[in-house]
């Protein structure tokens, strides 16, 4: 099982976005549900006797994937405006084929497996798409998943699950706060026969979202201190009705290329309990930020006060840390500081490759396999060049640049933003619109220079 995003040179050669840089972003955007909540929304509906309803629903590819995987498995899926309808009465186990139609561009197959169990008594992983920033194993979620009761056999197709004896409640300790096995074990724990207590638990505002979600349905779940969640698993769970909390990934993009482009932007929607670490952030390089709470109206106002940047030592870390997919729109920040800044990415091994674009650009970042932020890490002298130096302020030039992955992609955007020049981004389709809605729309509402190529 592998992580599938594609390589850059495959972005078909007419994905592009000419971008002519130099225009400071001003204006206002408004962000909807978190793409990494949404989509775990989706198939907790699957647990449900009765219909769920999840408000706020981006226009991301990622929600049409989990649609399509939502409806190979007899789930009513309907879209009205940002709101989306699920209907899981008629819930049927799907073949192979129509499963790996949807296969290859998400990670979110495997977090079928517990509610699929639960269903049907058995459940297929597909080949897991994301983003292509480390090797990204399985590991933690086929190991819970075993210990809950399933048998896992790999097959020439992929890898099959069964539950023969139902599924029974775990003491469980995961070896990294993994935000994908922590979901995994609520979504299946919730419905498991007895208690289960998962130690070392991932707790992002996507996961407490995902349990407010999950009690809504009916679930009894605590969350203790110190990473420790305890499930009561129940035989039934209703529908739901839920609106996702704000995506904070989208909006650090957007509040990083107003600093980037010495800008003004205000993000609609955007909260601030869940953007603590990167408001402090955004403080200590230089930026200036204020808050409206109105509920309904709200967000957050990024700009560019006029004065030097400064430079930072940061590393990304989970929740409440600095997040790794903050990183690259930081990074491209970073470049316009003056001094030398440091980032050491310590979630993934290998979300650095986007810098060699950068660097073509004029920008100063050498990347060391050292963990030099300060605290050891996990990929430490294994080679993995996990940490930057970024030596700023950079005047950056127009590039063609291939974009990888899509927190990079878009940080790629507002490198070309902030240069002088026109460049052409490939990949935009390919990558981007897997995480940012409309983000050629916003962009213009900004007043970027953007367009796409005459045919
Ligand atoms: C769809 C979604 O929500 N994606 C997010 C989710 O990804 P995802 O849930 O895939 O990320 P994880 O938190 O699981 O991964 C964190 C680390 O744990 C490792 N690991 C994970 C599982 C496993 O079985 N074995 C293992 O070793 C990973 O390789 C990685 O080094 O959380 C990441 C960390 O906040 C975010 O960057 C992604 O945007
Ligand atoms: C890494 C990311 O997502 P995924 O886990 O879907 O690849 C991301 O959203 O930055």
């Amino acid at each position: 099982m592998s992580s599938t995003d594609a390589t850059p040179e495959t972005a078909a050669s007419d994905d592009v976005l000419i971008v002519h840089g130099g225009t400071p972003l001003e204006g206002e955007v408004t962000v909807r549900g978190a793409k990494n909540l949404v989509s775990k929304a989706m198939v907790a509906a699957l647990l449900g006797t009765s219909p769920s309803i999840l408000r706020s629903v981006p226009a991301i590819r990622d929600v049409e994937v989990v649609t399509g995987l939502l409806r190979v498995h007899g789930v009513e899926v309907e879209l009205d405006g940002d709101t989306l309808y699920m209907d899981p009465t008629s819930v049927e186990s799907a073949g192979v084929e129509e499963i790996n139609v949807h296969a290859g561009t998400s990670r979110i197959p495997i977090l079928l497996c517990g509610p699929l169990l639960h269903r049907l008594g058995r459940a297929f992983i597909p080949d897991l798409g994301g983003c292509n920033i480390g090797g990204r194993p399985i590991d933690f979620h086929l190991d819970a998943l075993r210990e809950f009761g399933a048998v896992v056999e790999k097959g020439p197709d992929g890898t099959h699950l069964s539950a023969p004896n139902g599924l029974h409640g775990i003491r469980y300790e995961l070896e990294y706060p993994s935000v994908g096995a922590t979901e995994q074990v609520l979504l299946t724990a919730v419905m498991a026969k007895g208690t289960t207590e998962l130690r070392n638990a991932a707790i992002e505002p996507e996961i407490v979202d995902l349990i407010c979600i999950l009690q809504k349905m009916g679930a009894i779940i605590k969350v203790h201190t110190n990473r420790v969640i305890e499930i009561v698993g129940v035989e039934e769970l209703k529908g739901y009705s839920h609106r996702a909390l704000p995506d904070r990934i989208e909006a650090a993009s957007w509040a990083s290329a107003a600093l980037a482009t010495g800008g003004n932007v205000f993000v609609r929607g955007a909260e601030q309990a869940d953007m603590m670490t990167f408001l402090n952030v955004f403080r200590s390089i230089g930026g200036a930020y204020e808050v409206d709470d109105d509920p309904n109206t709200g967000g957050i106002r990024f700009w560019h006060p006029g004065t030097a940047l400064k430079p930072v030592a940061l590393e990304t870390d989970v929740h409440p840390g600095l997040m790794t997919d903050w990183q690259q729109p930081i990074v491209v920040a970073l470049t316009q500081a003056d001094g030398l800044s440091i980032m050491h990415e310590t979630v993934y091994e290998n979300r650095f490759g986007y810098t060699s674009e950068l660097r073509r650009m004029g920008a100063n970042i050498e990347l060391y396999s050292d963990c030099l932020g300060g605290t050891p890490c996990r990929w430490g002298r294994r080679n993995f060049l996990h940490s930057a130096v970024i030596a700023g302020p950079s005047k950056l030039h127009a590039a063609d640049l291939q974009i990888p992955d899509l927190r990079a992609g878009f940080s790629h955007l507002i490198a070309a933003m902030a240069a002088e020049g026109t460049s052409r981004v490939y990949g935009v389709d390919r990558y981007i619109t897997r995480g940012y809605e409309n983000f050629e729309a916003k962009l213009l509402g900004l007043g970027a220079k953007i367009e796409r190529p005459r045919p």
